[in-house]
């Protein structure tokens, strides 16, 4: 498919991802289209079907992995997720950036489809900063945090691996990081405001 290329951002959970992304579709609207993912775990306080996620349960989502609907799946932390081919055409047909929320597993696996994104890696300053946040964050048991933990672990060892990310952006001060993340996506932005102007 022609148009902007897609962003992928991965890191670990709690890393800031979200974050960034959302001041991404707020500061540049009709720019970029987030691609809605499918998963197995229960919404947040706040969280909307259909917008932060299509929250589904294993059965269902497995007949659908099974049936060809996905471009990449994974487990984390007890739970499955999934990029399905509709995320990503609802935002291309739209002319829009799609941006992926994925992990590392995820990555690898795009990276054997033709989906040719720019990969951007969000890391946190330390694992001990990582955990402040995500207890900060209070959306998760004991548990789930420390499984979150481990494979945050795993994350900041392989993110630096060569040719696996086109950026690895430290997020500490989080305008520092929007600003690095908006300069390595400057290229597609100006493609798309300027499709949007002629
Ligand atoms: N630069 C920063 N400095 C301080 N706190 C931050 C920074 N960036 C994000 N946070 C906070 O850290 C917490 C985790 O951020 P966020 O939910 O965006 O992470 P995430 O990478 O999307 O996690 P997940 O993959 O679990 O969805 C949030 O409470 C957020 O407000
Ligand atoms: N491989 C995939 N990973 C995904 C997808 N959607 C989200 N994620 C990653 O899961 C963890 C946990 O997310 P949370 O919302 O439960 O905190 C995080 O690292 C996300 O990047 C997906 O479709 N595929």
């Amino acid at each position: 498919m022609s148009g902007p290329r897609p962003v992928v951002l991965s890191g670990p959970s709690g890393a800031g991802k979200s974050t960034l992304l959302k001041k991404l579709l707020k500061d540049y609207k009709g720019v970029f289209g987030f691609s809605v993912s499918h998963t197995t775990r229960d919404p947040r306080p706040g969280e909307v079907d259909g917008k932060d996620y299509h929250f589904t349960n294993r059965e269902a989502m497995q007949e659908d992995i099974d049936t060809g609907e996905f471009i990449e799946t994974n487990e984390f932390s007890g739970n499955l997720y999934g990029t399905s081919k509709c995320a990503v055409q609802d935002v291309r047909a739209k002319g829009l950036i799609c941006i992926l929320d994925v992990d590392i597993a995820g990555v690898r696996h795009i990276k054997e489809t033709d989906l040719d994104p720019i990969y951007v890696s969000i890391q946190p300053p330390s694992i001990e900063v990582l955990e402040e946040r995500l207890r900060g964050r209070a959306t998760e048991t004991e548990e789930k945090i420390q499984s979150r933990l481990e494979a945050a672990r795993i994350d900041m060892e392989e993110c630096n691996e060569p040719g696996l990310f086109d950026i690895v952006i430290v997020n500490d001060d989080l305008d520092e990081s929007y600003e690095k993340l908006q300069s390595v996506l400057k290229e597609e932005i100006i493609r798309v405001q300027e499709g949007i102007k002629s």
